[in-house]
């Protein structure tokens, strides 16, 4: 049986197909079979904290800063600690290369040179003996040259669990308000995020991901109690769509969603929205701040996703022989 935290789940359900950190998204067939071999942790509760912090051009300043934010955040209790996206650089297409670095795939390959933010996660992880969520970093892959906007997840021990590429490129034009494309300089991830926590099993995201229920459904189908969406709306977007993205997330998956952010720099070129929030299975935001430094707490029962999901048993209803699109003739045609 798959336990446990400790044991970086992605690879072993590789080998049995499941759809989770290193495997590939499934076509939708293979959606089913997701939810099999591998059994979910028990669901359980936790401290989680969602670290809102201010990020500015210095990228080893950001990092002392979040270093100090994750000791604040464990000091507090938080047993699993969210970084929001981009901790490391200012968020714009044109920073992700420059300041885009390596992420191994293990903690042993991790050297201070190459991998200067994966290491800090890792030293502070095992030192502080938490679950911290590295939001997400510019990472470069040297062999193809690609650059992706990437969440790596780092156990308790020190352990790589879980690297998500952000799989939908956050490319909008809305006139006169706000025109971003970071496939100017990124690339897409072709992965569905899954890891595994003494608490329950935690589905990973990045920001426009959360604009999705596709990927949602399958993080749901492949046993997530928790939804985890590290994020960077902005002042356009964020206070129509931000809170309402991560209810409905909650909603549509009867699971837990959590959703960091940087704070506002009223000097940046791009001002983040903040409001980084906790929602509960029931669509109710349980914790949530405004746009400048916090650290948002939630201490959360992730069984509790048991209760709507027994009670309005939408995955048991679901019409999956309905749901394909056919063309057909008004008349009667086929
Ligand atoms: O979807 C949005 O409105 C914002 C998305 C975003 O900022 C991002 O993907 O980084």
């Amino acid at each position: 049986m798959l336990a446990l935290a400790r044991a970086p789940f992605p690879r072993r359900l590789l080998a049995a197909g499941v759809a989770c950190g290193l495997a590939a998204l499934p076509r939708p067939a293979d959606a089913a079979a997701a939810q099999g071999p591998a059994t979910a942790p028990a669901p359980g509760k936790l401290k989680l904290a969602l670290l809102q912090i201010s990020v500015g051009s210095d990228k080893a300043a950001n990092l002392e800063h979040a270093e100090r934010k994750i000791r604040e955040a464990a000091g507090c209790g938080a047993k699993l600690i969210c970084l929001p996206e981009c901790f490391n650089s200012p968020y714009g297409a044109s920073f992700f290369p420059a300041y885009a670095e390596e992420i191994p795939e293990t903690a042993a390959a991790a050297t201070e040179a190459a991998h200067p933010s994966t290491c800090m996660l890792i030293r502070v992880a095992r030192q502080l003996g938490v679950y911290l969520v590295g939001g997400s970093i510019p990472e470069v892959d040297r062999a193809t040259g690609n650059v992706y906007n990437c969440n790596v997840v780092v156990s308790p021990d020190g352990e790589i669990v879980c690297k998500h590429r952000k799989v939908h490129l956050f490319d909008i034009d809305v006139p006169g308000k706000i025109t971003f494309r970071e496939s100017d300089t990124l690339t897409a991830g072709d992965q569905l995020s899954l890891f595994d926590t003494p608490w329950g099993r935690v589905g990973v995201g990045i920001c426009y991901d959360i604009r999705f229920p596709q990927y949602a459904h399958l993080l749901r189908l492949s046993g997530a109690h928790l939804l985890l969406y590290p994020g960077a709306f902005n002042m356009t977007t964020g206070p129509l769509h931000w809170e309402l993205l991560a209810r409905a997330r909650a909603v549509d998956n009867q699971a837990f969603v959590a959703v960091p952010s940087p704070a506002r720099d009223p000097n940046a070129g791009y001002q983040a929205w903040g409001h980084s929030s906790v929602i509960d299975p029931w669509g109710k935001v349980v914790a949530t701040t405004e746009h400048e430094e916090a650290i948002v707490y939630a201490e959360v029962d992730l069984a509790e996703v048991d209760t709507p999901r027994q009670s309005i048993p939408v995955f048991d209803q679901k019409r999956d022989d309905l749901y394909t699109l056919k063309w057909t003739n008004a008349r009667g045609g086929s």
